[in-house]
C-alpha cells in the first residue's frame, strides 16, 4: 500500500516540478497595462477591427486617437464612437507608409501609451498571378508601415514611462501570420515579418516597461473582408475555413484582453489557442501555465499540424484533380 501511495506521489512530483521551474523562469514577468485614461493610438481605426477596438478602448475610458487615410471614414468612426461612448477621439488622415506624415500625427498625437498598429491590406491571389505592384503595396503597408510607427512613436512613449506605468505595442498580425496559407503568399510573408519584429523588439523595450503584443485573428468580418472576398481564391476560403470566422467586437475584445494582460501572442479563438500552441516556438511566454500546456502538448500539436496540413494538401489535389 505504502509503495502505490510513494508511486502516486512520485509521479505527480514531475509534472508539479515543471511547473514550479516554470513559475520562475518564465520571462518577462506578468503585468498589466492599463487602459482607463491613457492614451492609445489605433491605426486603422476608421473601419472593421480598429473600428471596433477604439470604440472599446474609448468605452473602457482611454483618450483614444486613430489614424487611416481617408478622412470621411475616419470623421464617420468619429461621430460613432462619440454617439456610441460619448467620448470625443482625435483623428489623423495619414498613409503608413508615408514616414514623415506618421511622424507628424504621431507627434501633434502626442505621447502614447499604447501603440495599436491595426492598419493592414490583404489581396489574396496566386503568387504567379499578382502583380508585383500588389505584392509591395502589401509588404510596404503592413510590414515597412509598422516600423514607421514604432520609428515615430517609441521616443515619446519612453519618456517618463516610470511614471506613467506599463506601455503596450500591440501589432494586428493574423492566423495568416502563423501558417502560410494557400493565396496570401506576400500577405502571410508581411504578416511572419511582424512576429520577427515583435520578439526582437519586446526585447529591446522591455527595460523601458513597454510591452509587445502580436495578435491572430482569423477571418473577421468587417468592410476589407467584404472586399477580400470578391476575388478571393477558392482555395484560400477553403484552407482559411479550418478556423471560424469571428465578429470585428469579438476581436477587438480579445485583443484588449491580451493588451491588458501583456500577453505576447494573442490567439482569438479556439483554433487560434491550438496555433499559438504549435507555433510558440521560442517566443516568449509570460505565463506558466500556458507555458506548462506548451510544453506537456508539443508533439501532440506537431501531430495535429500535420493533420491539418494532411488535409489542406488533400482539398489542393482535389481542386486540381476537378480542373
Ligand atoms: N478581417 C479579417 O479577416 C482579418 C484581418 N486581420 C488584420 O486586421 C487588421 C484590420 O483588418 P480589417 O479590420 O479587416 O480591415 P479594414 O479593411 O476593414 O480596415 C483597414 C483599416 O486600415 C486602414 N489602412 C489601410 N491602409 C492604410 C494605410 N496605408 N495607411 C493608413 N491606414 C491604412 C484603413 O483606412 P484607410 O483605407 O482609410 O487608410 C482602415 O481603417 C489588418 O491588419 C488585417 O490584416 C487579420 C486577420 C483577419
Ligand atoms: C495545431 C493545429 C492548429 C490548427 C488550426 C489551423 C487553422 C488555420 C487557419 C488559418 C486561417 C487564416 C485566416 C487569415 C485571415 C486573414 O488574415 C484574412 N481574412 C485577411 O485579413
Amino acid at each position: 500500500m505504502a509503495e502505490v501511495y510513494f508511486s502516486f506521489f512520485s509521479l505527480l512530483l514531475i509534472p508539479f516540478s515543471l511547473l514550479l521551474i516554470l513559475y520562475l523562469i518564465v520571462r518577462p514577468r506578468t503585468v498589466r497595462v492599463p487602459i482607463k485614461n491613457r492614451h492609445v493610438f489605433i491605426t486603422g481605426g476608421s473601419s472593421g477591427i480598429g473600428l471596433a477596438l477604439a470604440r472599446l478602448c474609448a468605452h473602457t475610458g482611454a483618450d483614444v486617437t486613430l489614424l487611416a487615410r481617408d478622412a470621411g471614414r475616419l470623421e464617420e468612426a468619429k461621430q460613432s464612437i462619440k454617439l456610441a461612448t460619448g467620448r470625443d477621439v482625435r483623428v489623423f488622415s495619414a498613409d503608413v507608409r508615408d514616414y514623415d506624415a506618421v511622424k507628424r500625427a504621431v507627434d501633434e498625437a502626442g505621447p502614447i501609451d499604447v501603440l495599436v498598429c491595426n492598419h493592414g491590406v490583404y489581396i489574396p491571389q496566386e503568387l504567379e498571378e499578382q502583380e508585383l505592384e500588389e505584392i509591395k503595396f502589401m509588404i510596404d503597408v503592413n510590414l515597412t508601415g509598422t516600423f514607421h510607427l514604432i520609428k515615430a512613436a517609441l521616443p515619446g512613449m519612453k519618456k517618463n514611462r516610470a511614471e506613467k506605468g506599463p506601455g503596450s505595442i500591440a501589432l494586428m498580425s493574423s492566423q495568416a501570420g502563423q501558417v502560410g496559407i494557400y493565396g496570401y503568399t506576400a500577405y502571410s510573408a508581411s504578416k511572419f515579418g511582424l512576429k520577427g519584429l515583435a520578439e526582437a523588439l519586446q526585447q529591446e523595450v522591455i527595460a523601458d516597461n513597454i510591452h509587445v503584443s502580436l495578435i491572430f485573428p482569423p477571418d473577421t468580418e468587417t468592410p476589407g473582408f467584404a472586399e477580400e472576398n470578391k476575388r478571393r481564391p477558392q482555395l484560400t476560403s477553403i484552407i482559411a475555413a479550418s478556423s471560424g470566422a469571428m465578429k470585428a467586437d469579438e476581436v477587438a475584445k480579445k485583443s484588449l484582453d491580451g493588451i491588458q494582460s501583456g500577453t505576447f501572442m494573442v490567439p482569438c479563438n479556439f483554433e487560434g489557442l491550438l496555433l499559438a500552441v504549435a507555433t510558440a516556438g521560442l517566443s516568449p511566454q509570460r505565463s506558466y501555465l500556458f507555458a506548462f500546456v506548451e510544453v506537456m502538448t508539443a508533439g501532440i500539436m506537431r501531430l495535429a499540424g500535420l493533420f491539418f496540413q494532411w488535409n489542406w494538401y488533400g482539398s489542393i489535389e482535389k481542386f486540381h484533380a476537378k480542373k
